[in-house]
């Protein structure tokens, strides 16, 4: 019999495996018709898997492309295609590169031509021209600021939306009278098109008012001259676009519940909408571990609980990790000493913060084994460095690029 630990980290790889774009890209290209030139466009952690589908998929129709995706997250060359690597989670100078050669490969266009636009989250920091008067150093500084703050995506991308030429619908302008046609993944809660790598295909929701209340609220510092840029709308409607989703965090979700009860374990999806402060979650997962082994209830035993979603973290600490470690580590503090308990967090996108780990895995036993080694797991949790001590346990989840990006998958094993 495997243990509670290998059917975790099964049940994981079986459910970000069925979310890798390949099918879905291909069957949605099926039933699609073109009638002039097809340029493809490819942004995001999973540009390269989705360019190379629409390929296989298209052959000689697609006339030429550019792929953009974050670095090592390219498989190689494809052919007539040209496959470029750039920053993320901050964009850099390669970013604004291969978004001028998506532009002009993109430029002059009729209507009867068609830009086929693959879309994944990342393409906020790896497609990028910016708007007069911003410099990439304004948004890298932006950057940072907004991801450490405990800012949502949404809030996040409203603000460089508004910084941008290409964000917020301003990409769908841009290319007109070209059509548009935009397969997305989403990694987005509540997949909402006009956030996921913000939108540069799709009329933006968001006003200038709530970017400036949003660098307000998280105080964020921007000069004046970038606050007068923030100023500007971006593009509330486009008719030259269509749009449809092909992979989302409930899908994780379905398999994962699927691929559990084939292993036994009665399964719920408790939520694909998690959204709140990652040490929450893991200390309210843990709270939910321990009335199912005292009293075998919400849910009977061997269960599995599934979650979706993404969280967020304050980062106040100078140490190394993630929303997924940091959800694990502050759950094994709630499970300590609990028999037959695994909670796995993972990034479905397979890099979980600025580490090389996806998550991390732990059980009863993770603060004993932090112990036995001389470290205290609260002071690892308060200093954001839940990736040293799950690094030292052997309690890290680490995949590598796994070429697709749908948000993060939570699981709880109990039996
Ligand atoms: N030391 C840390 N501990 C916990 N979380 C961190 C730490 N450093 C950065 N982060 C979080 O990691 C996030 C970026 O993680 P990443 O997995 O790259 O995001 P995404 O998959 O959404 O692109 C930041 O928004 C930040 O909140
Ligand atoms: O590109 C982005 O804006 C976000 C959401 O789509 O993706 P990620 O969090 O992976 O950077
Ligand atoms: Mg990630």
């Amino acid at each position: 019999m495997s243990s509670i630990r290998e059917d975790a980290l099964y049940i994981a790889n079986e459910a970000i495996n069925a979310v890798l774009p390949e099918n879905a890209v291909i069957s949605a290209l099926r039933s699609a018709e073109f009638e002039g030139g097809v340029i493809l466009i490819a942004i995001g952690k999973a540009a390269w898997r989705m360019a190379s589908a629409a390929k296989e998929a298209l052959g000689d129709k697609i006339m030429k492309g550019v792929v953009i995706t974050k670095y090592h997250h390219s498989l190689g060359e494809i052919e007539g295609i040209e496959v470029y690597e750039a920053g993320h989670p901050v964009p850099d100078e390669n970013t604004l590169k291969a978004t001028e050669r998506a532009l002009e490969v993109t430029r002059n266009l009729s209507e009867k031509d068609t830009v086929l636009f693959l879309v994944s989250g990342g393409g906020s920091a790896l497609f990028e021209s910016l708007r007069e008067g911003v410099t990439l150093g304004d948004l890298a500084n932006i950057t940072k600021q907004l991801l450490n703050s405990g800012a949502n995506i949404v809030e996040i991308n409203a603000v460089r939306k508004h910084l941008s030429r290409v964000k917020g619908g301003g990409f769908a302008s841009l290319v007109q009278p070209a059509r548009v046609f935009s397969l997305v993944l989403s990694d987005v809660l509540g997949d909402r098109l006009d956030s996921i790598a913000s939108g540069p295909a799709y009329p933006d929701s968001s006003t200038s008012e709530e970017a400036l209340n949003i660098v307000r609220k998280y105080g964020i510092s921007i000069s004046e001259r970038v606050k007068e840029v923030l100023a500007l709308e971006t593009p509330k409607a486009l008719n030259n676009v269509e749009t449809k989703i092909i992979g989302s965090v409930s899908k994780v979700c379905e398999v994962a519940a699927r691929k559990a009860e084939s292993l036994g374990y009665r399964a719920k999806i408790l939520t694909s909408t998690l959204d709140c402060e990652a040490r929450e979650a893991g200390t309210f997962l843990a709270a939910i571990a321990r009335e199912i082994c005292e009293f075998n209830s919400p849910f009977e035993k061997p269960c599995a609980v599934v979650l979706g979603g993404e969280t967020v973290v304050h980062v106040k600490g100078s140490g190394k990790g993630g929303r997924n470690q940091e959800l694990a580590l502050s759950a094994a503090r709630g499970i300590k000493g609990l028999d037959n308990t695994v909670i796995l967090s993972v990034g479905t996108d397979g890099t979980d913060g600025p580490t090389d780990a996806a998550g991390g895995i732990v059980d009863g036993t993770t603060v004993e084994r932090l112990m036995e080694k001389g470290m205290n797991i609260d002071d690892f949790l308060d200093n954001n460095d839940t990736y040293h001590a799950l690094r030292a346990i052997d309690d890290l989840i680490i995949t590598g690029p796994t070429g697709t990006n749908v948000n993060d998958l939570i699981l709880m094993l109990i039996r």
